[in-house]
């Protein structure tokens, strides 16, 4: 096995991305009446051979980031740009081919997984599609990929509703890898299975990111569960990132009050320590109206007045972390 490099070449770079959802209200004629703000001005970079983890709860605009950095949405605002090429410029024949580079996998693999076709099927599509056309040499391929995510070569034959919650991940992974991407956007792949489970699927996603030089963004919901896998990690609070260090420096050394929030809630392991949760009032503001200034300013334990009137800029405290946070 090759051991990843993890550099600080940028791999894909996100500038200024911003996505609106217009919504519309009328039964016969529909009316503009607005923006959802979804995301909302968010840059970060990540590196080749990296995983950045991407955390904030439900709704604060995860998936829509993975999805406009795939191009399954355009962006509102701002630039998507990978290995050096805009992805918002590129023409749609372009665009096709840059895919192959860029897989996603999803929380739920069952959904995306066609039920009415064999799993060795589904795995070859994309190297078809990629223009292999030998059947042999598709077959050699799904059987080694089938391998490597842990499965049997017999399971190709089978139909994705004959596997475990566990085993169709492996699947979504082994279509992820058909065809050789450099980046992975893993959107909350473990959030619905078993503590064991996840961490099974964890540790063979770091294997193959050392087999295969991959670059991640893996979305969880909880600090928790991205701690082990990431490199960096970057925390967002609806539409916009509070927080993006080193992941032992954010673990050891947050900074934002919505992390050092998230982190108590972390439960320890050593019954003898002693965590006092900071539970957080109220519910996550709606995007379509976010508060003024700072956007977690309504819930923050440490709220001054400058945080209702000023948004705080996304800046670099050292060490090769950023805070948006006035206190900081
Ligand atoms: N196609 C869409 N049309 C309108 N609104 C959308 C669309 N997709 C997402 N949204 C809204 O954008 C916001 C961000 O959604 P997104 O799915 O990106 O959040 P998330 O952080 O990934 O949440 P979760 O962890 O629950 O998946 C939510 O308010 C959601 O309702």
């Amino acid at each position: 096995m090759i051991e990843t490099k993890k550099t600080t070449e940028t791999l894909l770079k996100v500038e200024n991305l911003k996505k609106y959802f217009p919504i519309k209200k009328g039964i016969a004629v529909q009316r503009y009446v607005g923006d959802l703000k979804a995301v909302d001005g968010v840059s970060f970079e990540i590196r080749r051979g990296e995983t950045l983890g991407l955390v904030g709860e439900s709704g604060c605009g995860k998936s829509t980031i993975g999805r406009v950095i795939l191009r399954l949405l355009e962006p509102s605002k701002g630039k998507v740009i990978f290995e050096g090429k805009v992805l918002n410029e590129l023409s749609h024949e372009e665009m096709r081919q840059m895919r192959s580079q860029m897989q996603m996998i999803f929380q739920d693999s069952y959904a995306s997984l066609n039920p009415r076709m064999r799993v060795g099927d589904i795995i070859a599509e994309p190297i078809l599609i990629q223009g292999v056309s030998s059947r042999a040499e598709r077959e050699k391929r799904v059987c080694k990929i089938l391998d490597v995510v842990g499965l049997s070569p017999y399971h190709g034959a089978r139909y994705p509703h004959e596997f475990s919650g566990g085993q169709r991940q492996r699947i979504g992974i082994a279509r992820a890898l058909a065809l050789n991407p450099k980046l992975i956007i893993c959107d909350e792949p473990v959030s619905a299975l078993d503590l064991s489970i996840q961490a099974q699927l964890i540790n063979l996603l770091e294997d193959l990111q050392k087999e295969y030089h991959l670059t991640y963004l893996f979305i969880a919901h909880d600090l928790s569960v991205v701690k082990h896998i990431s490199d960096r990690v970057a925390v967002m609070y609806l539409g916009k990132i509070a927080e993006l260090a080193n992941s032992e420096e954010l673990y050891k050394n947050p900074q934002h009050p919505y992390t050092i929030a998230l982190l108590s809630a972390i439960p320890v392991p050593d019954p003898t320590v002693k965590k006092d949760r900071i539970i957080l009032k109220g519910d996550v503001p709606s995007p379509v109206n976010p508060p003024s200034g700072c956007r977690f300013h309504t819930r923050c334990p440490k709220v001054q007045s400058i945080c209702k009137e000023q948004d705080p800029n996304f800046r670099d405290i050292g060490n090769d972390h950023f805070v948006a946070c006035h206190l900081v």
